[in-house]
């Protein structure tokens, strides 16, 4: 499976091969071998959907070590602005983000190792995220960082997304420990 490194340390994206045919198509979305190959040492024990309206921003949340999640994300249906930030307090590119459209044509994955928080915002109606976890759901380690964080300075395109009331309160950067 061909893949990409990004300038985030540790962050792949992954581009499966589709074989199309008068049927439609194929594609491996996940195979070990290719994770391996693009030194992703990573074991996942969760899959996790949600369906998205446009515009519902999700994020940007992590869990605290040592229930801290790697992730393998993807857009089944629709397109989403993914965005991660690295929050590993000793990276030269801690603070920094990546934004970058999962959508179910290119069916591009993106592997967010742990030490990132991680969100997306929907570009389209009912878009479907799913995506592989490598430590369980842990509600007391869930932790988070606002989306609209000026000393982020992520540009999502939108002025006033979806966001649920318990990512409405989520803590500003300049005030943020991180556990990474
Ligand atoms: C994440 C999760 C949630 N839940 C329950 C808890 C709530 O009752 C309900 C909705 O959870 P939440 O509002 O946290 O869902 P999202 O806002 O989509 O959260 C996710 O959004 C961003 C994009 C992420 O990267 C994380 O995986 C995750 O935090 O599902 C579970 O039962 N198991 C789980 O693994």
């Amino acid at each position: 499976m061909e893949y990409k490194e990004h300038f985030l340390k540790g962050v792949v994206e992954f581009f499966p091969k589709q074989f199309k045919d008068n049927r439609g198509w194929f594609m491996e979305s996940f195979n070990e071998k290719a994770m391996q190959q693009a030194g992703i040492p990573t074991v996942f024990v969760q899959d996790n959907q949600s369906v998205s309206f446009k515009n519902v921003l999700r994020g940007l949340h992590f869990q605290k070590p040592p229930f801290a999640q790697a992730k393998l994300v993807r857009a089944v249906a629709g397109r989403v602005l993914d965005v991660i930030v690295d929050i590993r307090k000793a990276s030269p590119t801690y603070g920094k983000h990546l934004a970058r459209e999962l959508n179910a044509d290119q069916n591009n994955l993106l592997y967010v190792p742990e030490g990132f928080a991680h969100g997306f915002l929907a570009l389209e109606e009912n878009s479907v995220f799913l995506y592989k976890c490598s430590s369980y759901y842990h509600q007391e380690s869930e932790s988070g960082l606002c989306w609209s964080d000026p000393d982020l300075n992520i540009d999502w395109g939108v002025k006033d997304p979806i966001v649920s009331e318990k990512d409405k309160i989520l803590p500003a950067f300049k005030d943020f420990v991180s556990p990474f």
